[in-house]
């Protein structure tokens, strides 16, 4: 029998990315589609790549409306989630994309969302050791942020090996999408076009305790991670640039063989051949995750590198592995490693 399937926040990125997923999934039928401002209006109207499901009308954001179905993915803005999730029933596989139950620590939440820490749900990001056996047969999933997904992929396997000391010093751009589709002033066209500029620069950004929370989680101490996000323009894709000073005694030898050995059997992360480095166009549109390490000797330092795109791995393809894990599907299906180049 079909897996029904509700989404709510159908009108935002994250909630098209998943129906674009969910209309390629052999085990799923696509029931209620749900807005806020939209609602009322024809998805084809909000989504038009959507074709399929052009003609479906949005209802509103009500339990009534996401009654009745086996998964519910809730896409919507951070703080909104808590409240919608805890009118649906304990049998229902909830699934957010949205911060709210990513982080465990309360102070964490307050400090970098501004309200009550609503709880943690088991954690959508199931390359890290311990997180398939915490999915499987799960009712809730709190998906990662998006620069979370790329940052932990690129390093936890040096944290988990211990070879990299505990302050991480990360860079990454992101396209556009990452900021939703609502109207900013500074996602302007002639914002963006031509130009890369850095953001929540200093320790602001809201992803650096979920960093520290998943590379601190596989580590034997507490990680530090200095994080600047910039915006790229372009509409799709993370590449995230992240450096540790290595351990006493690691050579390039030992850092490639654990990155080996973590990816060896992963389906979706690509730890490319040595010299050839992660790029965004190549994982656009797929759920692959294309990682590669170098050890630089000059600095002693552990360099490594992955390549995402945020509405897929990021977002809405990690909400769909993870929900196959949880209903007992094979992890891979529907998601694609299969990218569009050029
Ligand atoms: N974009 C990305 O790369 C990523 C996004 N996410 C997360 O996914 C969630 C959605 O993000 P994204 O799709 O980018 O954002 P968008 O702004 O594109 O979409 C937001 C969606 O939420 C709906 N919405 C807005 N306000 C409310 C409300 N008060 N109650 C109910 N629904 C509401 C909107 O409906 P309407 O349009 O009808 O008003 C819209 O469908 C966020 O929590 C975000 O953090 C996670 C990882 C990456
Ligand atoms: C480019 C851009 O603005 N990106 C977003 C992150 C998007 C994302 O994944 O994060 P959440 O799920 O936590 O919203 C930002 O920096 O706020």
């Amino acid at each position: 029998m079909a897996v029904r399937a509700a989404v709510a926040g159908a009108s935002g990125y994250a909630g098209g990315e998943v129906l674009r997923l969910l209309l390629a999934h052999p085990e799923v039928e696509i029931g209620a589609l749900t807005g806020n401002s939209n609602a009322g209006q024809r998805l084809g109207a909000l989504q038009p790549h959507l074709l399929p499901l052009a003609d479906r009308v949005l209802d509103e954001t009500t339990p009534e409306a996401l009654a009745g179905h086996d998964v519910v993915f809730l896409a919507l803005p951070h703080g909104q989630s808590a409240a919608v999730a805890e009118q649906l029933g304990p049998d229902v596989l909830v699934i957010d994309m949205g911060a709210d139950f990513r982080l465990k620590n309360p102070a964490d939440w307050e400090r970098f969302y501004g309200s009550a820490h609503a709880g943690t749900w088991p954690y959508g990001l199931p390359e890290l050791p311990g997180a398939r056996a915490a999915l499987e047969g799960s009712k809730r999933i709190a998906v990662p942020g998006c620069y979370p997904t790329a940052v932990s992929l690129a390093l936890y396997p040096a944290y988990a090996a211990g070879l990299a000391e505990p302050e991480a010093v990360i860079v990454a751009a992101s396209g556009t999408s990452g900021a939703g589709k609502a109207p900013k002033p500074h996602l302007l066209g002639s914002e963006v076009m031509g130009s890369m500029s850095p953001y929540g620069v200093g320790g602001g950004h809201r992803h650096t305790p979920e960093m520290i929370q998943n590379l601190s989680g596989v580590a034997a101490e507490t990680v530090r991670v200095s994080f600047t996000p910039t915006l790229a323009p372009m509409p799709r894709g993370i590449l995230a640039t992240c450096s540790a000073s290595a351990r006493p005694g690691v050579t390039a030898e030992s850092l490639r063989a654990a990155y080996e050995k973590a990816y060896a059997d992963e389906p979706f992360v690509h730890l490319l051949p040595e010299g050839q480095w992660p790029a965004t166009a190549s994982v656009y549109g797929s759920n692959a995750v294309q990682v590669q390490v170098a050890y630089d000797a000059e600095v002693d330092r552990i360099i490594a590198i992955s390549a995402i795109d945020n509405l897929t791995k990021g977002t809405a393809g990690g909400a769909v592995q993870s929900m196959n894990i949880a209903l007992g599907l094979d992890e891979s299906t529907g998601l694609t490693t299969i990218g569009v180049a050029p």
